[in-house]
Order: C-alpha cells, then sequence, then structure tokens
C-alpha cells in the first residue's frame, strides 16, 4: 500500500508544503514579502524528454526534470531521483529544501534537485547507463561545477553517477570529476560518502537523545526505507547499541521487539527485500510509523506522516532521513503530543554535507582519509544541530522552522550581499539576533 496516495484529505503536494514551511519560518523572522516571494519559486526548472534504445531494440522516450532553485550562496546542489512518481512540483520542491538545507549547515551551495520518470528495477544495468546518459546530456548545458552539482539520491547509486560524469566529461572534452558528487572513490568520490547521509542523521539523533537525557543503549528504533539513508542508520545505531526492532523497503515490513539481527537482514535486502527476514512478525507498512519506539526513521520517501497516522506515531524522536515525510499539519499534531522532530534539512544533511568535502578535495585534487571526513562532518552536523535548537528556543518554535529561521538569515545575508534586496526587507528584530553563532 502507497502511503503517498492515501492521504487524501489534506495538501500533500511537496512544492506547497515547502512554501507553507517557507511562511512560517519567514513570519516569525519578520521577513519582507518580496524576499519570501523570491523564495517560493525556484529561479530555473528545466523539463527534458530524452530517447534511449531499450535493450529489445524500441526506442523510448523519457522525461525528467532539473531545478534550480536559489544561487544566493554558490552554486546550486542536490540529488538526482530515478522514480516512477517523480513529478516536476516535486522536483521543485526538492531543490528548495535543498537551498535551504545547504543554508542550515553553511555551505557554500544553494540548491538544485533533478529527476527522471522512469523504474530502474524494470531496467537493464545496460539500460540503466543510457538512461543515466540520455539525461545527464539533456541536462548539460544547466550543469558545472560552479554552476550545479547533481549526485545520487532515490534509485541512483555512485555507479550512476559514475556514468554521468563521464558523459559530461566526454562532452567537455576534459574530465571533471568536481561537477558531480556520489561518484565511485576511483573516479574522485570521497571516502564516507555513501554513509554520509545516514552518519549525519545519527549524529542530530545523538544530540537529541542527549538533550532528553536518554541513553543510546538498547533504545529502540524502527527505520523506514531500507536503502542508501536507512539501512546505514540502522546500521550505525545498531553499533551504538540501539535495538533495530522494524524496518521497511517498498515490498514489505519486519517486525522483533527483541531487536533484528543486522547481518541476515541486509543479506536479505541484498537479495530482494527485507520482507524475507525471518521476523517474528510482518506488519503493514505504515504500521512500523505507529510502533512504540525511542526513535523514528522515516528514509523513503514524501508524506509519510499525515493527518492520517500522526495522532498515533508514539516515538519519541522523528528523525527525518528522508526528505518531506512528514506534512504540515502531521508536525502540528506531533508537535503538540511531544514528539520530538528533527527536520530533513538538518536531519538529512550529512550526505550534502560530504558532497561539499568531496567537491572541494576534487577542486584541490588532494584526499582525505575517512576519519578525517567523519570528524569535519560531525563537527559541522552538531554545530548546525545546537544552532537550530538554539533558535527553535528564541523564536518558541519546533526544529523545522528553528532550521528555516538559521537557513534564511544565511540566505538572506547573502541576496543583500550581492544587491539582490535591500536591508530593510528584514526586521529589525531579526536583524538583531545572534543566531549566526552557536
Ligand atoms: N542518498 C542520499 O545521499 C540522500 C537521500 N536523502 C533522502 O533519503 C530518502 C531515501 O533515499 P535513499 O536512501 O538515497 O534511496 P535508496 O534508493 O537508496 O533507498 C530507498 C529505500 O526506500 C524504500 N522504499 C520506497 N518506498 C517505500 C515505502 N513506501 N515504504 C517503505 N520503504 C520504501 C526502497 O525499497 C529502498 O529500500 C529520500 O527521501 C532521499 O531524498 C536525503 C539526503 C541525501
Ligand atoms: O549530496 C548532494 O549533493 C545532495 C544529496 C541530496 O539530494 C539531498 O540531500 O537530498
Amino acid at each position: 500500500m502507497n502511503v503517498r496516495r492515501d492521504a487524501m484529505l489534506e495538501n500533500t503536494n511537496p512544492y506547497d508544503i515547502v512554501k507553507q514551511q517557507i511562511d512560517r519560518a519567514a513570519q516569525l523572522l519578520g521577513v519582507d514579502d518580496g524576499i519570501v516571494n523570491i523564495l517560493k519559486k525556484p529561479a530555473r526548472v528545466l523539463s527534458v524528454s530524452f530517447p534511449v534504445k531499450m535493450d529489445d531494440g524500441s526506442i523510448r522516450v523519457f522525461e525528467g526534470f532539473r531545478s534550480q532553485h536559489n544561487d544566493a550562496l554558490g552554486p546550486t546542489k542536490g540529488g538526482i531521483r530515478f522514480h516512477p512518481d517523480v513529478t516536476m512540483d516535486e522536483v521543485k520542491a526538492l531543490s528548495m529544501w535543498m537551498t535551504f538545507k545547504c543554508s542550515v549547515i553553511g555551505l557554500p551551495f544553494g540548491g538544485g534537485k533533478g529527476g527522471v520518470i522512469c523504474d530502474p528495477r524494470e531496467l537493464s544495468k545496460a539500460e540503466l547507463q543510457r538512461v543515466s546518459r540520455g539525461y545527464i546530456e539533456a541536462i548539460s548545458s544547466l550543469i558545472g561545477p560552479d554552476k550545479d552539482i547533481p549526485a545520487p539520491d532515490v534509485y541512483t547509486n555512485p555507479q550512476v553517477m559514475g556514468w554521468m560524469v563521464d558523459s559530461f566529461s566526454r562532452l567537455n572534452g576534459a574530465f571533471s570529476p568536481s561537477v558531480i558528487t556520489g561518484k565511485p572513490l576511483i573516479l574522485g568520490g570521497s571516502e564516507g560518502r555513501n554513509e554520509a547521509t545516514a552518519r549525519g542523521c545519527v549524529y542530530t539523533i545523538v544530540e537529541a537523545m542527549n538533550d532528553l537525557n536518554k541513553p543510546m543503549e538498547n533504545a529502540t528504533v524502527a527505520v523506514q526505507g531500507f536503502g542508501n539513508a536507512g539501512r546505514i542508520a540502522a546500521k550505525l545505531l545498531h553499533e551504538l547499541g540501539c535495538r533495530i526492532v522494524a524496518v521497511s523497503d517498498s515490498q514489505g515490513a519486519v517486525y522483533d521487539p527483541d531487536g533484528l539481527e543486522l547481518e541476515p537482514l541486509e543479506q536479505c535486502k541484498d537479495s530482494g527485500t527485507v520482507r524475507q527476514y525471518p521476523a517474528p512478525y510482518t506488519i503493514e507498512l505504515e504500521e512500523l510509523l505507529e510502533l512504540d519506539v525511542d526513535i523514528l526513521i522515516p528514509a523513503a520517501m514524501e508524506n509519510s506522516i499525515t493527518s492520517q497516522n500522526a495522532p498515533r506515531v508514539k516515538a519519541t524522536i522523528v528523525a527525518e532521513a528522508a526528505n518531506g515525510p512528514t506534512t504540515p499539519e502531521a508536525d502540528r499534531i506531533l508537535s503538540e503530543n511531544d514528539v520530538l522532530v528533527i527536520p530533513d534539512i538538518l536531519a538529512n544533511a550529512g550526505g550534502v554535507t560530504v558532497s561539499y568535502f568531496e567537491w572541494v578535495q576534487n577542486l584541490m585534487n588532494y584526499y582525505w582519509k575517512e576519519e578525517e571526513v567523519n570528524e569535519k562532518l560531525r563537527d559541522m552536523m552538531v554545530t548546525a544541530y545546537r544552532k537550530v535548537v538554539k533558535a527553535a528556543k528564541e523564536y518558541d518554535t519546533d526544529l523545522r522552522t528553528g532550521a528555516f529561521i538559521v537557513s534564511l538569515q544565511h540566505i538572506i545575508e547573502a541576496m543583500i550581499a550581492r544587491g539582490w534586496v535591500d536591508e530593510t526587507a528584514v526586521s529589525t528584530a531579526s536583524k538583531a539576533t545572534s543566531l549566526m553563532t552557536p
């Protein structure tokens, strides 16, 4: 059952949702409507269609998008999603979340995102390669190491990035590793990038658990989605002594209150789906979200937690490894029920942070060890987490709005410095805050 299509009673269009999130923070900060209007639309959206020769000799035309939201802080940055449900509005929203995500961490990037409407699970490896190359050729005029730098997202991976960097390099007549991050190590990928989204998420969870005076040891965890973000988060939390009681993927969910064993679980996923794991209970996908756990990690798609199921969410902490898993109405309900939501633009920012490190390493052509990458990541994630908590306290709001407030301040400062908007566009109250320092 697809939870995305289930939430019928509220507006679950991610583009409308991100605009509501911007409005909420802008209102508290006292930001001028002019600035808000700039931020509510991507600066540039490219819609492409490109032909791909399939293995049976037929030609199929694929559609895709690349959205560049705002480049006040630097070149736009964000992943590429291959999924049958990709829409232009979704890609626009994801690019907007990228702007705020990069800004909350303090990265010198704006936000971008791309998507291709396809189901990679139905493509052969050769077809997947041709789709990847076709898409990157179609958007090649828009991207570049100092323009817009793609990376992996749902159903794309380092191999796909490898094909893409090769196509871009051929088009440009020079090897250009810094145009794409999340590449295989041999092509200039960074140590630690593959684990970075999950690792960053875990750093924020550890901060939140500390703040709540709760031990990590034996804390119970449910993870929705067992891909790059969810699977590695489960593994890292298990290493910290947590009990992973439930996980799901698109095919099903398994539950064991005594804790799932990670190695056999991973073997099941590698050979198909986590559903094959011999757990005492198989549960419906939606049930996982309602388990009584300390930590719930939505790590799949948008709109997992809506007004429909939010009243039944029992987790103490919801750490959003996914982008946009919680609707604004659900946010309100979770907040009323004292569920601490670590928002996507903060919780899953580890991926883009190590992508930034990868880009830096590519530009200087000198590479760091994994421990160095992880330590730098920890420092940036913890610093950002503390800034967000401070902002949320100062403005008496939740962590999501706190994160948007911190982000907005950086973006607006950059827009003022560039001369796009006037200083009077921000109220005296917001200028007087000291949120820039942790
Ligand atoms: N890969 C990255 O570096 C980053 C990913 N994210 C976000 O994390 C989320 C997951 O992305 P990845 O792990 O990269 O994707 P992935 O393609 O590696 O894995 C996605 C997983 O979600 C599962 N899934 C799909 N629909 C589901 C459903 N309805 N219920 C349960 N499971 C479902 C799939 O079976 C798969 O296990 C997305 O929202 C993505 O935008 C955010 C930041 C960075
Ligand atoms: O690594 C990156 O550049 C972006 C990752 C991404 O798409 C995301 O954070 O949602």
